[in-house]
């Protein structure tokens, strides 16, 4: 594997989402489903039109073109989700998972103010997002931990009406996991729909599936564009994608976690594995156990994870830890590990990151699942200026303003100077008709 250095790291690692090239794997089964090269986003604009012409029967169509089953009825019953039970270990683990997520969302300040003072008042209210939809992944991996890792910080905001869709496997069924999941969770409404299809879905409205105020959740380029193009009709969290992990390692770092930490990311598919090391022998040692690990991968998880290393895999030799953040930052990767002599020293020197994991009982791996804070996080750059999904992305603030009569005087003209400089005339009136009086 190439070993990048100097100007041509800070060129590979610079980037933008909007220019993140489409794999070829996409590209190829586009070309087979639609029997013409279009691009991503002509799939997905040709996909958002149907549905939001068609409604439910282009949900069906799509499902059936996309995911080979034909979802006749798109809502699961309450029986199903009654029914659905997993064994008694991953029960526990999603109670656990849930449990601890609540808990570091419940420690977020996410309040109102509203100070009285010789101004009058002047505030924020906070209030709940009224419906919101999560998606959840489900093409490769049914990601239970995503359905609680975007669900949970809605509720701990106050969010009354969670619907959750997620694509069915291929029997029509949604993996009984995510249903278990959605009933410790207390959630009811839940559809067997993915991709765009699902995202048009939730920001139009079907005869099914009632419109959202807000869509949450992750999932491939499809669903990434198809949540960017409905922004506006609805509103979307952020853009989080493909995953993406960037380990920056010294010479301390033990090669093995280095490379476990990079193969498990590795695993989902279109992945960005990332190395940065001023260690050269750290490089050799970790790209030698990539590959005995990868063998030693059961399949399918093998032929994913070697996609994602062979196609986008950068590894970096930095002059120093420096260096190595400087790059960090620039590249603003979903999850940067820092498995160095002293991870805690380099914090106060990170910049962009969806998530920082720090020293080597912390793997991005635990964050998945049960560590606490949501594993949604900004992917392909977006670090620069999106965060993980938490608390505020189910809030409004409502901003509120009761001047009193004193402090109207005190500032009014002012105001009405900026009208009239903005030539807004009805403006400056409006401010010195209460000033005239008395
Ligand atoms: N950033 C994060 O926080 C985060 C968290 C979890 C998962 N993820 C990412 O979510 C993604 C999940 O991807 P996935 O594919 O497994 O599941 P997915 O549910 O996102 O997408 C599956 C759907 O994509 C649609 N689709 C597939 N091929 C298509 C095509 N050629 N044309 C039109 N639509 C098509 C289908 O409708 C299918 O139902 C992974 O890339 C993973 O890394 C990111
Ligand atoms: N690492 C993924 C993106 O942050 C999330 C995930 C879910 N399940 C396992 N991993
Ligand atoms: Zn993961």
């Amino acid at each position: 594997m190439q070993v990048l250095e100097g100007h041509s790291a800070r060129t590979a690692l610079t980037r933008s989402f909007n220019e993140i090239p489409v794999p070829d794997s996409v590209l190829a089964r586009i070309k087979t489903t639609f029997g013409e090269a279009l691009s991503p986003q002509q799939v997905v604009e040709r996909i958002l039109a149907d549905v939001r012409e068609r409604g439910d029967d282009a949900l069906r169509d799509w499902t059936e073109k996309l995911d080979s089953t034909r979802p006749e009825v798109l809502a699961v019953s309450a029986q199903e989700i009654a029914d659905a039970t997993v064994d008694a270990d991953l029960h526990d683990a999603i109670r656990l998972a849930i449990a601890r997520v609540r808990d570091f969302y419940g420690q977020q300040p996410a309040h109102g103010f509203l100070n009285h003072g010789p101004d009058g008042a002047l505030g924020q209210l906070i209030r709940p997002l009224g419906r919101v939809g999560v998606y959840v992944p489900g093409g490769l991996a049914p990601l239970i931990s995503t359905l609680i890792h975007t669900a949970v910080p809605a509720q701990v905001a106050g969010v009354p009406q969670i619907v959750v869709t997620t694509p069915p496997g291929k029997n029509g069924q949604i993996n009984p996991a995510i249903l278990v999941a959605a009933r410790e969770l207390g959630i009811t409404e839940v559809y067997r729909v993915g991709g765009a299809q699902a995202i048009g879905a939730l920001a139009y409205g079907t005869a099914s599936i009632g419109a959202v105020d807000k869509i949450a959740g992750p999932g491939n380029l499809f669903v990434v564009i198809a949540k960017r193009l409905v922004y506006g009709q609805t509103g979307i969290e952020s853009l989080p994608g493909p995953t993406e992990t960037l380990v920056l390692a010294d010479d301390s770092a033990d090669a093995r976690f280095v490379a476990a930490d990079l193969l498990a990311q590795a695993e989902h598919l279109g992945a960005e594995p990332v190395l940065i090391s001023d260690s050269r022998e750290l490089l050799v040692a970790v790209q030698a156990e990539l590959s005995g690990q990868l063998e030693a991968l059961p399949e399918p998880n093998r032929t994913w994870a070697r996609d994602s290393i062979a196609a986008r895999m950068k590894v970096v030799l930095a002059a120093d830890l420096d260096e190595g953040l400087d790059l960090a930052n620039l590249y603003a990767p979903e999850h940067l590990c820092l498995l160095t002599r002293d991870p805690w020293s380099l914090l106060g020197r990170v910049q962009r990151a969806g998530g920082v994991f720090i020293g080597e009982y912390s793997m991005e791996a635990l964050g998945d699942y049960v560590a606490g804070p949501s594993h949604v996080m900004p992917t392909g750059g977006t670090a620069r200026f999106a965060s993980p999904v938490n608390v505020r992305d189910f809030q409004n603030i409502i901003s509120v303003v009761g001047i009193n009569e004193a402090t109207l005087r005190r500032i009014g003209p002012a105001g009405a100077t900026l009208a009239r400089a903005e030539g807004l005339e009805a403006h400056a009136r409006a401010i010195e008709s209460r000033l005239d009086e008395s």
